[in-house]
C-alpha cells in the first residue's frame, strides 16, 4: 500500500502539463477507435451521403456532421443510387428523384458518440412504424438521442409516456377552461397590456413566458403553473438536457460515464430547484388521493384537479405500483414529459409568429386568423370548446403549414434495432444489424415538389383552400366522396407518412391534441388582443448537427388593441 502511494506520488510529480496533455489525447484517439470498431456496420448495397465508411471517411463524417448533416439529409432525399439508376432509368424510364424518393433507403451520417442512420424511404414508413418494440425500439432511440440514462438520473420515462398516451387526450375537454385562463393571464403578462405605445418584444422570451405556464396547467395545475422558479428551472433544466444532448454526441461513448456525470450537474441542480417549490403540491395530492382511495368519509365528494400528477397517481395505484407513490419519484417522473413538451411547443410557436409575420402582408394572415377566432369564440360565447376549436379551419391550417415549412429537426422518428439478430427489409433485401438507428425523413419529404406544391412558399391557407374548395363542390353536388376523407386528414393533429412534426404512428406525440389546443387559443388570443408589426424577412434557423438554433434574437413590435378595435 505504501509502496503504491510512493509510486503514485512519483508518478504525479514526474508528470508534465505536456505528458498530461498527450494521455488525455491519446485515451481520447483510443476510445473513438474503440467506438468506431463498435458500431454496426451497414450493407454496402444501400447508398450513402455524406464521405463514406472508412476511418479518414468516418472522421470527415463527424467533423462535416456539425455543418451538415441537414444537407446530407436533403441529399439523401434526392440522391439516386448510381448503381442501380442508369440500369433502371433506362429500362423502366424511372424518374431519378421518383426513383430515390420512394424506394430507396440510404445511409446518413452522424455525430461521433452515435451510429450512422439509415433513412428508410417514405413508401417505406407503415414497415418501420408497424414492428414491434421489441425488435426495433423508439424507446432505446429516444434515449441514445438524449442520454436518458444521465440527463434523467436513470429514471425510466417509459411510465410517464404510457401514461400520457391513457389519460391526456380523454380530459382535455375538461381541460380547455383552464388553458384558456393561463393563455390569457399569460400572454397579458408577457405582451403587455398598455394600449398607448408600440414596445419591442424578444419573441423567444416571449413565448417561453407562455408556454412552461399553459404546459404546466395541465401538469401540476395552478397556482404552482405561475411561480416563476419553478418554470425558470424547467426551462433550464429543457436547456441543459439540449446542451448536454449535443456535448454527448461528440464524446465518444468510452468517455460518457465521466463526461455524462459531470455535464449533468446542472440538470440536477435545475431539478433540485424546481421541485422544492412541487413537491408540496405532488405530496397533498398524494395524500389526498390516498385519502380518497381508502374510503375516507371526508373525501366523499373530493375530487383532485385532472393533469399529469394525478394521472400518474392514478396509474400507479390502478398497476400497484408502490415504489411510485411517492412524491419525489413523482417528480422525477414529470421531468421527461416536462422536456417533451416545453421546448418543442416555444420553438414551433416562434416559427410560426415568424412565419405569419414574414409573409406579405397584402395577404392578410393575420386578419383572417382574427377573424375567423373572434367569429368562432362569440359562437361559443367567450368560451373556448373543443367544438369550437375544431371549427378554426384557417387558423390550424397556417399552424400545420408552419410545422411543414420551418422543421426544428430534419428527423423526428428515430427507431433503434434493439433485436439481437437484426431486421430485414424485404422490399430492398437489406439487413440492419442490432445496434443500428433508422429514421424517417421529414425534412425531405415537408419539401417536396410533388407533395406540397412551391414547398418553399410560407402558404397559410394550403391546407383550408382544399377544404374550402372541397366544400363549395359538396355543396353543389360536384364532389367526389373519396375526397372527404382525405379533406378531413387535413387538420393539424393528423399524421401522415407526409407530415411527420408529430411522429407518426402508435408513438405519435401524445401531445399533439393539447398542442393544438394551446396554439390555436394563444394565436387567437395574440391577434385579437395585439396589433403585431409584420417583418421584413423571416430570420433563419441556424443548425449546429441535428440541433437546431433558432433566430433567438428575433423582435416583434407589439401594441395591445384599444378596446374598440376588439371587436374588428
Ligand atoms: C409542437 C409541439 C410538439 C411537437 C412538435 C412534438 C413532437 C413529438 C415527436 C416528433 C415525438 C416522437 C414520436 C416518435 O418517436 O415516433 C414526440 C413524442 C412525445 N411527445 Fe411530443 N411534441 C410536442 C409537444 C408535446 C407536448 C406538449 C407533450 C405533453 C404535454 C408531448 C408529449 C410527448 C410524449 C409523452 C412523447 C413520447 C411518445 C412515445 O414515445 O410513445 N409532446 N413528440
Amino acid at each position: 500500500m505504501i509502496f503504491s502511494l510512493g509510486v503514485g506520488a512519483q508518478l504525479l510529480e514526474s508528470l508534465t502539463t505536456g505528458g498530461f496533455l498527450a494521455a488525455l489525447f491519446l485515451v481520447t484517439v483510443g476510445s473513438f477507435i474503440i467506438d468506431f470498431l463498435c458500431k454496426p456496420r451497414y450493407p454496402k448495397s444501400i447508398p450513402r451521403v455524406g464521405f463514406g465508411d472508412g476511418v479518414i471517411d468516418s472522421v470527415r463524417n463527424w467533423v462535416g456532421y456539425v455543418s451538415h448533416y441537414n444537407d446530407w439529409v436533403f441529399e439523401g432525399y434526392e440522391k439516386v443510387c448510381p448503381l442501380t439508376f442508369p440500369l433502371f432509368s433506362l429500362l423502366a424510364n424511372f424518374n431519378a428523384q421518383q426513383y430515390s424518393k420512394h424506394d430507396q433507403a440510404c445511409v446518413v451520417p452522424s455525430a461521433p458518440s452515435r451510429a450512422q442512420e439509415i433513412v428508410v424511404p417514405r413508401s417505406q414508413t407503415s414497415w418501420l412504424l408497424e414492428i414491434p418494440d421489441r425488435i426495433l425500439s423508439t424507446k432505446d432511440a429516444h434515449s441514445d438521442v438524449l442520454y436518458n440514462y444521465y440527463q434523467f438520473f436513470g429514471v425510466d420515462d417509459q411510465f410517464p409516456i404510457r401514461t400520457m398516451h391513457k389519460h391526456l387526450a380523454r380530459n382535455l375537454v375538461a381541460l380547455i377552461p383552464g388553458i384558456q385562463e393561463e393563455v390569457e393571464g399569460a400572454i397579458d403578462a408577457t405582451f403587455g397590456t398598455g394600449t398607448e405605445n408600440w414596445t419591442s418584444l424578444n419573441l423567444w422570451q416571449a413565448w417561453l413566458g407562455i408556454v412552461p405556464r399553459v404546459t404546466n396547467r395541465i401538469i401540476v395545475g395552478a397556482p404552482a403553473c405561475r411561480n416563476p422558479t419553478f418554470l425558470s428551472n424547467l426551462v433550464a433544466f429543457a436547456d441543459d438536457i439540449v446542451r448536454n444532448g449535443f456535448l454527448l454526441n461528440m464524446f465518444p461513448t468510452m468517455l460518457h460515464p465521466i463526461v455524462g456525470r459531470l455535464a449533468v450537474l446542472p440538470n440536477r441542480w435545475h431539478a433540485y430547484r424546481a421541485y422544492r417549490v412541487c413537491k408540496p403540491v405532488i405530496a397533498q395530492r398524494l395524500h389526498d388521493m390516498t385519502r380518497h382511495a381508502a374510503g375516507d368519509p371526508a373525501y366523499d365528494a373530493w375530487e383532485p384537479d385532472e393533469g399529469l400528477v394525478t394521472w400518474l397517481i392514478r396509474q400507479a395505484m390502478a398497476e400497484g405500483l408502490q415504489e411510485e407513490l411517492k412524491p419525489h419519484m413523482l417528480f422525477l417522473r414529470l421531468l421527461p414529459i416536462e422536456f417533451a413538451a416545453i421546448h418543442t411547443t416555444v420553438i414551433t410557436g416562434h416559427s410560426l409568429l415568424l412565419d405569419l409575420l414574414a409573409a406579405d402582408p397584402a395577404l392578410g394572415y393575420l386578419d383572417i386568423i382574427r377573424e375567423e377566432t373572434s367569429r368562432v369564440l362569440a359562437e361559443e360565447g367567450g368560451q373556448w370548446t373543443k367544438s369550437g376549436l375544431g371549427r378554426l379551419h384557417r387558423t390550424d391550417s397556417a399552424i400545420r403549414e408552419s410545422m411543414r415549412l420551418s422543421f426544428f429537426a430534419a428527423a423526428l422518428t428515430h427507431r433503434k434495432v434493439v433485436a439481437k439478430e437484426g431486421i430485414t427489409n424485404a422490399a430492398e433485401g437489406w439487413h440492419a444489424p442490432y445496434g443500428s438507428t433508422l429514421m424517417l425523413n421529414l425534412a425531405g419529404t415537408h419539401h417536396d415538389a410533388d407533395l406540397y406544391e412551391d414547398p418553399e412558399r410560407y402558404d397559410a391557407l394550403r391546407f383550408s383552400r382544399l377544404r374550402e374548395e372541397f366544400e363549395a363542390r359538396e355543396k353543389v353536388g360536384m364532389a367526389d366522396p373519396d375526397e372527404a376523407m382525405r379533406v378531413r386528414r387535413l387538420g393539424m393533429v393528423t399524421t401522415s407518412d407526409e407530415f411527420l412534426p408529430f411522429s407518426h404512428g402508435r408513438h405519435a406525440c401524445p401531445g399533439r391534441f393539447f398542442v393544438a389546443h394551446e396554439l390555436k387559443m394563444i394565436l387567437a388570443y395574440l391577434v385579437q388582443n395585439y396589433d403585431i408589426q409584420p417583418i421584413p424577412e423571416r430570420p433563419k434557423n441556424m443548425w449546429m448537427g441535428q440541433t437546431v438554433i433558432p433566430p433567438l434574437g428575433a423582435t416583434l413590435q407589439v401594441r395591445r388593441r384599444k378596446a374598440a378595435a376588439l371587436a374588428t
